[in-house]
């Protein structure tokens, strides 16, 4: 048996457009999710979050289960475009359903920890500029973050200022898979600049504010890079695909600078990084209390000349998710141990860790996945390991609690816990849930 620490935070995790519904209420405007899930071909079969798991209405039910697994904690996300549907313009309607939801959960005693951005872009924002392409952005963020600080500052523990900057700025502006759809390698990077500066300044205004009690980090995602082979060309195509994945947001968070590597790379594709501003890089890094980290597999690569990166993916020999990824939870060792060695020595949670499998009710009226069990059980051993041997992880947060939206992949990639009957919103707790509550129960895994 494999005992936890006697503190250590078992949580779910969701967020704000791929659970909430409820698009048009309450003066919720629309988001850039809103507008390219609505856009002809973006995602699996025309799905988009105008429902999606009913939340907005069924928040009660779902604190309900969450109660019912006896997670300690639950991460959520607030969508911006509740908060202010227009530049400048605050909606407490908006608010008071986070307002509800946390009420709720501290009824419960379940702490909240929230994230101010997870994807949904107010669209006024993007009509301006295109959003994060606008050094303006970071303004309407601050603002955004400083008004959720002052109505729920001391009711939440645990902020976290972004989601996956490299989700909303490399795979949105970069490659084009994610809201709003652009494929400019430049605009990517100038995104990731301004998103990094607004986590900085959000700090910033969070520290001023001394809110008692509560804590303040950001949420990156890391696919630890490994080479296909011995060789060097191998070894230096997984340093740039650890740069283009990891370090092009460690760095400026941990080490106040962008790493030297890939800004010598980058400089052939998009020319000056005339984006970057005096004095930014030292706002980049003011000092955070926790590191969130989301894994979900690995990477390995083969030199390739053509590619931008000199990179090219490898298939791995483990097991895949129905997304694809190799399931690698040695990996999941490896990257806590590089954090700690080469970054930092805060104190981490592991933000989201979890699986799509295909799911389905039996005639039992039960979903037994077994494999997600598999896969969550070997994730966890991984982070004891770490912890065993003095790694400063505080928690972990299944991705998801729920079935949910799945951004362009729609409602076809099932993630949670719980399962969701999209015609009926009926909720089955999988057997996963019911691994999980006597994982949180016992504090150990066998
Ligand atoms: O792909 C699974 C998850 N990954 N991290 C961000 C979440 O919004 C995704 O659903």
């Amino acid at each position: 048996m494999i005992k936890f620490p006697k503190d250590f935070l078992w949580g779910t995790a969701t967020s704000s457009y791929q659970i909430e519904g409820a698009v048009n209420e309450d003066g919720r405007t629309p988001s850039i999710w809103d507008t390219f899930s609505k856009t002809e071909g973006k995602t699996y079969n025309g799905h988009t979050g105008d429902v999606a798991c009913d939340h907005y209405h069924r928040y009660k039910e779902d604190v309900e289960i969450l109660k019912e697994i006896g997670v300690k904690a639950y991460r959520f996300s607030i969508a911006w475009p509740r908060i202010f549907p227009e530049e400048g313009k605050y909606n407490p309607k908006g608010m008071d359903f986070y307002k509800r939801l946390v009420d709720e959960l501290l009824k419960k005693d379940i702490m909240p920890t929230a994230t101010i951005y997870h994807w949904d872009l107010p669209q006024w924002a993007y009509d301006k500029g295109g959003g994060w392409l606008n050094r303006d952005s970071v303004k309407w963020y601050v603002e955004y973050a400083t008004k959720l600080f002052e109505e729920l500052g001391d009711v939440i523990p645990l902020w976290i200022t972004h989601n996956e900057p490299w989700c909303s700025s490399i795979l949105s502006y970069g490659i084009g898979e994610h809201a709003p759809g652009h494929k400019n390698y430049r605009e990517a990077l100038i995104a990731a600049h301004h998103i990094l500066l607004s986590h900085g300044e959000a700090v910033k205004a969070f520290r001023e504010m001394n809110i008692k009690g509560s804590k303040i980090g950001i949420t990156l995602n890391l696919t630890p890079a490994y080479p296909a082979s011995e060789k060097e060309e191998d070894k230096l195509a997984a340093q740039y695909a650890d740069g283009f994945a990891n370090r092009w947001f460690l760095d400026p968070i941990f080490k106040g600078n962008y790493p030297e590597d890939m800004m010598e790379l980058y400089s052939k594709i998009i020319g000056e990084f005339d984006f970057i501003k005096e004095g930014d890089l030292e706002t980049i890094s003011v000092p955070i209390d926790f590191l969130g980290v989301n894994y979900y597999t690995r990477s390995i690569v083969k030199y390739d000349e053509d590619s931008m990166l000199k990179a090219e993916n490898v298939p791995g020999p483990g097991k895949r998710t129905e997304m694809g990824w190799e399931i690698s939870p040695e990996s999941l060792y490896d990257l806590l141990k590089r954090l700690d060695r080469e970054y930092t020595k805060l104190p981490m949670y592991i933000t989201e860790n979890g699986a799509a499998f295909k799911d389905e009710v039996t005639e039992d009226g039960r979903v037994h996945d077994d494999e997600r069990i598999e896969y969550i059980k070997e994730h966890l051993k991984a982070a004891a390991k770490f912890i065993g041997e003095g790694g400063n992880l505080k928690g972990y947060f299944v991705w998801s609690l729920m079935d949910n939206f799945e951004w362009a992949h729609g409602y076809s990639k099932r993630f949670g816990i719980v399962y969701v009957d999209y015609e009926t919103q009926k909720r089955i707790l999988k057997d996963s849930a019911l691994w999980y509550k006597e994982v949180i129960q016992k504090n150990s895994i066998e």
